[in-house]
């Protein structure tokens, strides 16, 4: 591997670099990488408005072959991919070997939307020249791609939400050039992912701008990509922080663009008294193995648990202490997640209306994240905000309430989510209906008996939610429907056929489904 990142079809080079930091032992990692400037990001920004127009026009069956020939590509580096993640992140084998294959399927997930068509939305009024009073023109409307977007690769998905993760594979199924910004923490990763786009884009005889990463440690870098006037929407997944502060750059240009930033969520868990009188125990010991699956590095981590006080919640608080009790300590992402982490147990810790239930057995070695476990009661978590902010690890605090009424209340305190998971039996469904219309204010998705964790990558998936879950309610960063973020209508009004696009000319040619009005 070379320090060289791609911009086009040329491999970049700087005397400026930097190096990947190996969490597990904070060594630094070879080779050092060239560190973009804000020349190479306005070079990637000309570059991807010069192949938009092309590139968007391509037919839908091209676009899903690129699709492909990038899993393809990127299952050739299956080995050295993997390796390379694994020390520049510390998660483990078998979970980048999985993340390696959801990246790949959503790839091809986004290759069979395009070839069933509905994404481009074709509808046709057929003129009606004999109308009375008027006559009504004909309208042909389809979707077409926004233009440029901008990708932040995120932390805690070297691959999946990462180079060729679910942001830039939307946007590239929609039609718009990408220009990636990888995480400085895994660039090694950035950049093997990066030049394997970089081949299917030649293999597949696309313009060169129609994929470019730049990278580098300094936020400034992400800023001269927000505000390059040639990008027209930007996905991102981070810190609240982080995409507060895109958002304000893209709503401040002279032309604001949408921001679709995932930030932060803490997935708030419901146990209802049946599901709790019959398994108890058993939820204990569940709750913890989602809590900490990754060193809880997940935006859907199970952070907040809410039931109502009763001998049945103390089984559960006493299996979820001791299985959590037993959590040896796990490599953190990067040195700042660490400390960050650190930062949020200790505030909880020392909070006078939290009790330390357990914590995870002591921590060896550099960056090892030790779970942490806290309850609280209701009308604690209800006066003080603090308790429900984000902590992004393997923390999670247990909300003890004194009846539904004061779940409910919790809730409605709660700020948007990703998820609300119910623990339900079926003497639980009334308590658990009139909770609903709550939830469905609340969060993106509500699951009931599951855990969070875990998102499948599906045509029905909602990854999102209210703010600050994301930053925009309307849409989902996971599964085929993340490609409407990166489409908006047109409406041909009278167009002769020949001046019409493809997909909505008399004939049809590219055989899209339509809706006739
Ligand atoms: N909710 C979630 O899914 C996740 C949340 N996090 C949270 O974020 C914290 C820091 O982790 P990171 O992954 O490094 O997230 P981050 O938000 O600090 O950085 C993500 C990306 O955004 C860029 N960025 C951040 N602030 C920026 C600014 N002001 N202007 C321009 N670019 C900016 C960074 O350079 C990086 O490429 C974690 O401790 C955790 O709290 C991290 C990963 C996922
Ligand atoms: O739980 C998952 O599979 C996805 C989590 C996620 O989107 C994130 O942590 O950023």
């Amino acid at each position: 591997m070379d320090g060289t990142f791609p911009i086009g079809a040329r491999a970049v080079d700087s005397d400026i670099t930097f190096l990947a930091i190996d969490p597990s032992t904070d060594a630094k990692i070879e080779p050092a990488f060239a560190v973009s400037s804000e020349a190479d990001v306005a070079d990637a920004c000309k570059l991807a408005a010069a192949a938009f127009d092309t590139f968007r026009e391509i037919d839908p069956e091209a676009r899903a072959v690129f699709l492909e020939t990038i899993a393809d590509e990127i299952e050739a580096i299956h080995e050295p991919l993997v390796a390379r993640a694994i020390q520049e992140s510390g998660l483990p084998r078998p979970r980048l070997e999985g993340e390696r294959g959801r990246t790949t399927g959503q790839l091809r997930l986004f290759a069979k939307h395009l070839r069933a068509g509905t994404w481009a939305s074709v509808v046709i009024d057929q003129a009606q020249p004999d109308r009375k009073p008027m006559p009504r023109s004909d309208l042909r409307q389809r979707r077409i791609a926004v233009g440029p977007v901008a990708v932040f690769g995120a932390s805690n998905f070297p691959l999946a939400f990462s180079v060729a993760g679910g942001d830039t594979a939307s946007a590239l199924a929609a039609g718009c050039p990408v220009v990636v910004k990888g995480h400085p923490a895994h660039p090694g990763t950035s950049v093997m992912v990066g030049k394997a786009i970089q081949a299917a884009v030649a293999k597949c005889g696309l313009p060169e701008g129609v994929f470019s990463l730049v990278q580098g440690p300094a936020n400034e870098l992400g800023a001269a990509l927000v505000t390059d006037p040639r990008i027209k929407a930007v996905g991102f997944t981070g810190s609240r922080g982080g995409g507060l502060a895109l958002v304000a750059l893209a709503a401040a240009r002279p032309e604001p663009i949408p921001v679709y930033a995932e930030m932060s969520s803490i997935n708030p868990v419901i146990l209802f008294p049946a599901a709790l009188a019959a398994r108890g125990e058993a939820l204990g010991k569940a709750y913890v193995g989602s809590l900490t699956m990754g060193s809880g590095q997940f935006c859907t981590n199970p952070g907040i648990v809410v039931a109502v006080d009763s001998p049945d919640l103390d089984v559960f608080v006493a299996a979820a202490a001791a299985a959590l009790g037993e959590a040896a300590p796990q490599v953190m992402l990067t040195p700042g997640i660490h400390a960050s982490y650190e930062q949020g147990v200790s505030a909880l810790a020392g909070h006078d209306a939290v009790e330390t239930l357990a914590r995870g057995t002591e921590a060896e070695g550099a960056n090892r994240g030790r779970a942490a476990l806290f309850s609280t009661t209701g009308k604690a978590f209800v006066a003080d905000p603090a308790l429900s902010h984000e902590v992004f690890g393997a923390a999670s605090i247990i909300v003890r309430c004194t009846d539904l009424a004061e779940v409910r209340s919790v809730l409605e305190k709660i700020e948007g989510q990703l998820t609300i998971t119910l623990q339900i039996d079926e003497g639980d469904h009334a308590d658990a209906a009139a909770l609903l219309p709550v939830l469905e204010r609340k969060a993106g998705r509500i699951l009931a008996n599951g855990w969070p964790t875990g998102v499948e990558v599906a045509p029905a998936m909602v990854h999102g939610g209210p703010f600050p879950a994301t930053s925009d309610p309307r849409t989902t960063s996971v599964g085929s429907a993340a490609i409407e973020r990166f489409l908006r209508p047109v409406c041909y009004q009278d167009l002769p056929d020949a001046l019409l696009p493809k997909a909505v000319k008399h004939g049809n040619p590219l055989g899209l489904p339509r809706t006739e009005g």
